[in-house]
Parts: C-alpha cells; structure tokens; sequence
C-alpha cells in the first residue's frame, strides 16, 4: 500500500469524506507557525478532497519573480507582509466556480463549488490585521499547532526562512509562537500537528472540520 493509499484510506476513514466535502463552501485556510506543516498537510488535504491546492508563498514568488529569501533581503519585511496581504486578498477573491475545477488530476473531481480550495499561508500571514479579517471573513482557518520542540526540527531541515537567519532559530521561533498565539487562536478551528506521520495529523484535521461544520448547523 502506497503512503497516498494509506493518508487517503486513513482520513476518509475518519469521517464521512462526502459528507463533509457536500458542506464546505469557502476555502480551507491553514495558519499557524513555520515548520508546523501547512505547505505538506495542505497540499495532502486538496488532494484528498479532490479541490485545488494554493500556497501563499508560491504565489508571493511567482509574482515578485524572485524567492522569499531574496524579497526579505532586496525589499525588507514589511514589503513582503504588503505583498502577503494583496496575494491573500487575491487568492480569496477569486471565488468563480471553474476555479475549484480548473486542471485537476486528483481523485475526486470537486464538486464544482464556489472558492472551494485549500490555501495555506506563511506563518506570518495571520498575525496581519487586514489579512486575518479577510481569512476570518471568506474562509475556514484552522490553526495548525505544534510543540516548539517540533518547529525546531522541521524549520531545521531547510534553509529558506529569512526570520530564522538573524539569531538563534529556538529562540526566535519560541518568541514568535508566544506573540503569534493570540492570533492564531482566533481561528475557529485548531488541530495538533505532532509527532506522527502526515496521515495521522490529516485524519486529526478531517475530524475537527467534520465536528466544526456540526457544530455551525452546516449539516445535518
Ligand atoms: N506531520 C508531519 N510529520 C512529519 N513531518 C512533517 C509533518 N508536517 C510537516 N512535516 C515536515 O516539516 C517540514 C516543514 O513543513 P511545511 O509543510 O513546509 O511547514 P510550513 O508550511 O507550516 O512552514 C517539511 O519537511 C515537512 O515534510
Ligand atoms: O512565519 C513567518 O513570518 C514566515 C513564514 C514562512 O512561511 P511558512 O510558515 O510556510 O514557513 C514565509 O512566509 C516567510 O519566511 C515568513
Ligand atoms: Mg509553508
């Protein structure tokens, strides 16, 4: 059995994939702090619900023509947070119907719905006043939360985060995660990413969207 077999067996084993997929009307948003898992479990969430997968980051770079170290370095934080906030506002915008279809080669074909897509974010992204409101507005968030132990292990393993460059990365993910909490905690979903493999923490998610779309009368 192949590890997309098993993510896909295991979470729609979780709950009824149909169901909660007929009740989703707006994109899934992924916040939370770097390394937690948003780009890699986000991506394995569209594929399992058959919509389309976007990653803020990818689209920041793929309109500043240059990667995300670069645009800290060349242009500062705070215009990358400008250009956060105008792809994020973009990306949400974009709520016509063919775009939850548009090239998909994906198990399930989507159900066509208006905006239905997962977006992950940068970890920053969140703790923007006009970004959150617009997230909070137009889409699910769910906070993806992880021990710091665990940022630590993951942000290791690739060098492409400009915050992380200016000190020590435990020290600066620990401040980070204490200023950034107030923020993530405002969205209405969150889910733990531990230590275990993607499929457990995607199952994890699928529950917790299913509880929450219960719980908000959107099924049923
Ligand atoms: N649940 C998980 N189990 C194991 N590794 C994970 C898990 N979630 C993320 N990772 C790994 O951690 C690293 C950072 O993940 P990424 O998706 O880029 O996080 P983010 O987008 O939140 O910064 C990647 O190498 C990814 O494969
Ligand atoms: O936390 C942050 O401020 C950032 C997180 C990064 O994305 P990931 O959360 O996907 O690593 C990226 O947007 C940039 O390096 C800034
Ligand atoms: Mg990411």
């Amino acid at each position: 059995m192949d590890e997309d077999h098993t993510l896909s067996e295991s979470a729609a084993e979780a709950v009824h994939l149909a169901a909660v997929l007929a009740h989703i009307d707006r994109p899934i948003v992924l916040v939370g702090m770097m390394g937690v898992g948003k780009t890699s479990l986000g991506r394995r969430l569209a594929a399992l619900l058959g919509v389309p997968f976007v990653d803020a980051d990818d689209e920041i770079e793929k309109a500043a023509h240059m990667p995300i170290p670069d645009i800290f370095a060349t242009y500062g934080e705070a215009f990358f947070r400008e250009g956060e906030r105008r792809v994020i506002a973009r990306l949400l915008g974009e709520n016509t119907p063919g775009d939850a279809i548009k090239g998909l080669k994906l198990p399930h074909a989507g159900n066509g719905k208006a905006g239905l897509k997962v977006l992950s974010t940068g970890g920053g992204a969140f703790v923007n006043d006009a970004t959150r409101e617009l997230i909070l507005a137009r889409g699910i968030a769910v906070w993806l939360d992880a021990e710091l132990e665990t940022l630590v292990d993951r942000t290791a393993r690739k060098g492409n985060r400009p915050l992380l460059k200016t000190g020590n990365p435990r020290e600066i993910l620990s401040n980070l995660k204490s200023s950034r909490e107030p923020f993530y905690s405002q969205a209405p979903i969150k889910v733990m990413s531990g230590n275990v493999p993607h499929s457990r923490t995607l199952a994890s998610l699928m529950v917790s969207l299913d509880e929450w779309l219960d719980a908000h009368g959107a099924k049923g």
